[in-house]
């Protein structure tokens, strides 16, 4: 407490608020003025048009300075703001400019001027000036202070965000000198050489989409179906890991970003310029990994939108037809065949073709079809493949295919062929047995023997497949135990979509 009373002792006591010396001199002589120029009333009018050529220049300065300043926040990318104090900026020397010209023009006509005195007119004259000239000089500094406050991001990385942004967006922010400022140029390089890649982009594409597509005679190209697969798959992996690759990097980035992020303010308020520019070049990087990995990623869905359900080079149609055995299957396909222009392809018969051709797969496919079981995928899927090659057509019928899940996932991978439905013939074990046993066609498998391996396969091998795709809405089940006209009824119902257009010729 002593040292407080000590140090408050040593301190002069707190003098009463004045005005500055300064204030008060200027005070005194605008009061006295009128005395002052009492005895040269002729020296008022020159005088006032002097002041105010000082005010002139004085403001004329002072515009050069804030024109510097303005260039600085456009430079940091507040585009539209910069422009607005541009404008104002320039309005106190305009109106100083204007009055003194009136002044003078006051002056030259003092003679002609009778209803108030010269001196009167010219005081009123600058009393308006310095108003307008305060009203602009308060106008520009609140603006400042706006800006000073403004938490927003700069016009030009707004810009950089929105990804496709067509150019002319900046072109019409040109100034009034007609250039463009740096990062306005930057940004239309950039989206140049954006729009180069792309077009290269969709050149690779259609290179890529040629080699799937058919040739103008209608043929379908020279390339075997094991050599278009595995580039197909090598297309694939090769873009996956560039995608891999873009996403990693495009990662780093915006980790690098976000560092930068926090810097913005600081560069805004200390008009670092290359910081800024800094700044704004990662971003402009950023988004072109961003437009690479985006394109990348169209690019893939095309070339697997391609892929998907195409073979030797054509759009194909596939309907798998499952049921138990006897549940009528091969009796509807014929019918549907007929009606409705499939081809009809059935693992079966084309597994047992293969055993009467004598191939070395024979003795194995016969063996197991006897014990009534499912013969291994890759055999079956290169007979449905090579059957579904050799055909013209385009839609297909694959009778009792899938069997299983190993067959169902193994097509899908191998042939990246998915069916446009699954159609599903219900039928009691009762019902299928007396027709198997009643066919005649002097199939090994139609023994109640095998019969009921058949049956059990069918429970816990294919009904699993069809529930699957029960799942994927992909099913379409038909009551199997009606007559086969009745079966046939409700099967043209759901083939209608497929039904050939017809062509009416004038
Ligand atoms: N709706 C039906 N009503 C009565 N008999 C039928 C019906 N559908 C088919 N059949 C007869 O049942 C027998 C078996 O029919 P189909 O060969 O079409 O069956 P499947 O499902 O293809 O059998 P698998 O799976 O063994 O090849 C045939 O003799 C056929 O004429
Ligand atoms: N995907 C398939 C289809 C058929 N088989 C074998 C086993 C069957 O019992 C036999 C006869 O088929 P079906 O004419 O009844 O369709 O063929 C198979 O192993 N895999």
């Amino acid at each position: 407490m002593a040292h407080e009373r000590g140090g408050a002792a040593r301190h002069p006591p707190l003098r009463r608020h004045q005005p500055p010396r300064r204030t008060r001199c200027l005070a005194s002589v605008a009061i006295s003025a009128p005395w002052i120029f009492l005895f040269a009333p002729d020296m008022i009018s020159p005088l006032l048009c002097s002041s105010n050529v000082i005010l002139l220049v004085l403001t004329g300065i002072f515009q050069q300075y804030w024109v510097h300043q303005v260039r600085k926040v456009r430079l940091q990318g507040y585009y539209v703001f910069s422009q607005k104090l541009k404008h104002i900026a320039r309005l106190p020397f305009a109106t100083i400019a204007s009055r003194t010209a009136l002044m003078l023009l006051i002056m030259v006509c003092q003679p002609l001027v009778h209803i108030l005195s010269v001196s009167l007119l010219l005081r009123i004259a600058i009393v308006v000036e310095v108003t307008c000239a305060g009203c602009f000089m308060g106008l520009y500094i609140w603006h400042i202070h706006r800006y000073n406050s403004l938490d927003g991001q700069p016009d030009i990385l707004r810009s950089l965000y929105s990804a496709l942004q067509p150019s002319n967006t900046f072109e019409d922010q040109r100034y009034y000198d007609a250039r463009l400022s740096e990062q306005q140029m930057a940004l239309l390089q950039y989206q140049r050489e954006n729009i180069h890649y792309l077009s290269e982009e969709v050149l690779r594409l259609q290179e890529c989409l040629s080699k799937y597509q058919r040739t103008d005679a209608g043929t379908t190209p020279q390339v075997d179906l094991a050599h278009l697969l595995a580039s197909r798959d090598q297309e694939l992996r090769a873009l996956t890991a560039e995608m891999n690759q873009v996403h990693s990097e495009l990662q780093l980035a915006r980790g690098l970003i976000d560092e930068k992020d926090s810097e913005i303010q600081h560069i805004r308020v200390s008009n670092n310029q290359d910081n800024f520019e800094l700044w704004a070049q990662l971003w402009m990087l950023q988004q072109l990994w961003l437009r690479r990995y985006f394109a990348l990623l169209i690019y893939l869905k095309l070339i697997i939108e391609v892929a998907e359900n195409t073979l030797g080079g054509k759009k194909v149609t596939v309907v798998f037809v499952l049921g138990g055995p006897g549940s009528g299957k091969g009796t509807q396909c014929a019918n549907i065949v007929e009606h409705f222009g499939f081809t009809h392809l059935s693992a079966g018969d084309l597994l047992r073709a293969e055993i009467k051709s004598g191939s070395e797969n024979g003795t194995m496919i016969e063996n197991m079809i006897k014990e009534g079981k499912i013969v291994p995928s890759e055999v079956t899927i290169k007979l449905l493949q090579e059957a579904m090659i050799k055909k013209e057509n385009d839609k297909f019928l694959i009778d009792g295919f899938p069997r299983n899940e190993e067959n169902r996932a193994a097509f899908e991978n191998v042939t990246k062929i998915s069916p446009a439905f699954v159609l599903f013939f219900d039928c009691s074990e009762e019902e299928m047995e007396r027709r198997l046993l009643g066919r005649n066609q002097g199939r090994v498998d139609d023994n109640i023997e095998t019969i009921k391996k058949r049956f059990k396969t069918f429970v816990e091998s294919s009904l699993p497949v069809i529930e699957y795709y029960n799942s994927k809405d992909k099913v379409k089940k038909i009551d199997a135990a009606k007559p086969i006209p009745e079966v046939f009824e409700d099967v043209k119902t759901i083939f209608a979509p497929y039904a050939p257009k017809v062509v009416f010729h004038i």
